[in-house]
């Protein structure tokens, strides 16, 4: 008889993210990018959600471009607010678990020798954007894997706020998706350009990036 697998706190669903990360692994090796509804566990969603909801506008600070000494405020290409997650909450440490469980399988799939995961929460307000950018330029960066989770309970179309990824270099091939709760969206950062187009309500996300360890000499990168 097989001993039952330990619970995690917010989900008692280990196996069933299995599932769900080899559907994502399966979809990354065909196309590069992966569009999955009702992918977070709901008990994720709702921690995620209750300490969205507990937070004020005191802890996000205007989202900027660029990395660290490039690092800028630049209202014309975005003007959503975020918030890092460190894990010091309960519901930001379930949700690096998570990601660090979809890194791993990846990591065991693909071979992609993804390393570390930095993530933080978005606020978009009504009218609010982040126009066409990749999340990383080939050869400038450690940044390997975009991952984007929604929480907006109840999003309909007219509610606008869509991710628009652009599939081909023409970018005539594009996708629509809509920030519903619990809808991840991953995709290879440097292969990608994609945009979030204004919202007609509070729109709330968390937006992370997957890196592989280009540290040299006393140079250490990522810095963690
Ligand atoms: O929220 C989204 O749909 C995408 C956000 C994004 O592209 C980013 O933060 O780099
Ligand atoms: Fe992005």
């Amino acid at each position: 008889m097989q001993t039952p697998a330990p619970q995690s706190p917010v989900s008692a669903t280990p196996q069933d993210d299995g599932a769900l990360f080899d559907r994502i692994a399966d979809a990354l090796r065909e196309r590069g990018y992966a569009v999955c509804p009702n992918a977070l566990p709901p008990a994720l969603c709702a921690a995620l959600l209750a300490q969205l909801q507990a937070m004020n506008s005191a802890d996000f600070s205007r989202a900027g471009v660029g990395r660290e000494e490039d690092w800028t405020l630049n209202n014309f290409v975005r003007s959503d607010a975020i918030c890092w997650i460190t894990g010091a909450s309960p519901a930001g440490g379930d949700w690096l678990d998570w990601a660090s469980r979809l890194r791993q399988h990846l990591n065991r799939q693909l071979l992609l020798g993804l390393f570390s995961f930095e993530s933080h929460f978005a606020h978009y307000r009504p009218g609010d954007f982040y126009r066409k950018h990749l999340d990383a330029f080939r050869g400038d960066t450690n940044r390997v894997l975009s991952v984007v989770a929604y929480l907006n309970p109840d999003w309909q179309a007219p509610d606008g706020g869509e991710l628009l990824m652009y599939l081909d270099a023409e970018g005539g091939n594009t996708l629509k998706v809509l920030p519903g709760l619990g809808t991840v969206v991953v995709f290879l950062s440097e292969e990608f350009p994609h945009e979030v187009l204004p919202a007609r309500r509070d729109r709330y996300s968390i937006a992370g990036w997957y890196r592989v360890n280009t540290s040299r000499g006393d140079r250490i990168d990522p810095p963690q």
